[in-house]
């Protein structure tokens, strides 16, 4: 059986220490799956496998303070910014599958406000980690407050969670809903109706 290991090395060995692990796991899964790894359509797929799996949690070489890169601007504006409908896909860090939805954020400016697509890039860093639904919502908000202190913040995720519809109950339809608010979002229910009121909108172009 020596030659699994013959047509696959040279695949392994890659410049970065991540992909060369990841790559060696999924030629394992591979072999425990009962497959064999030297098939035509599956030579390469430990490496791109590894190579996939390492975007889906790029998240974790990234932070706040890095992609915000001093996109914060003074102004004097204090009603809600809103962006919504952001696409996410993450994983979930009990299964390893995905689930993916919409993100919507919103916050009350406190002299500062954020670059938009910021608000964007900072869902991307916690989205693309192994995650559980409540974990990623909640690590969004404090972003949010650690890089413009804003007098609160609001996030809603509506995501579906394919552990929950390939497999285990099998319910295709249903949608997880979480929401964090703090600051002013959280102590004041108008500001949260507002919010929550804009968010649900659907506004034709
Ligand atoms: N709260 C929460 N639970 C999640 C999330 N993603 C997956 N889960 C749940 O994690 C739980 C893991 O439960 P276990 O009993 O340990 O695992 P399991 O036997 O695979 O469970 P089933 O999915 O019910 O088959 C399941 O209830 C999943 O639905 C998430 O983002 N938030
Ligand atoms: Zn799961």
């Amino acid at each position: 059986m020596s030659r699994i290991f013959d047509v696959d090395e040279d695949n392994i060995e890659s410049t970065d220490p991540t992909v060369t692990a990841l790559t060696k796991s999924y030629l394992d899964i591979i072999k425990a799956v009962g497959e064999d790894p030297n098939r035509e359509g599956l030579v390469k797929t430990p490496a791109r496998a590894a190579k996939a799996f390492q975007f889906f949690t790029h998240g974790y070489s990234e932070t706040v303070q890095t992609v915000v890169n001093d996109a914060i601007f003074s102004v004097d504006y204090d009603q809600m910014v809103i962006l919504k409908d952001i696409e996410i896909f993450s994983l979930c860090e009990h299964h390893l599958v995905p689930f993916f939805g919409k993100v919507s954020v919103g916050y009350l400016p406190n002299k500062k406000v954020l670059g938009l697509s910021k608000l964007a890039r900072i869902i991307e860093i916690f989205s693309r980690r192994l995650q559980i639904q409540e974990q990623l919502t909640k690590q969004i908000a404090e972003a949010i407050v650690e890089a413009i202190q804003p007098a609160g913040v609001g996030v809603v995720i509506e995501a579906k969670h394919m552990c929950m519809l390939m497999r285990g109950v099998e319910k295709v339809s249903s949608n997880a809903l979480t929401s964090m608010m703090l600051g002013e979002f959280r102590e004041n229910s108008k500001t949260r109706d507002e919010f929550l009121t804009l968010i649900s909108r659907n506004q034709k172009q």
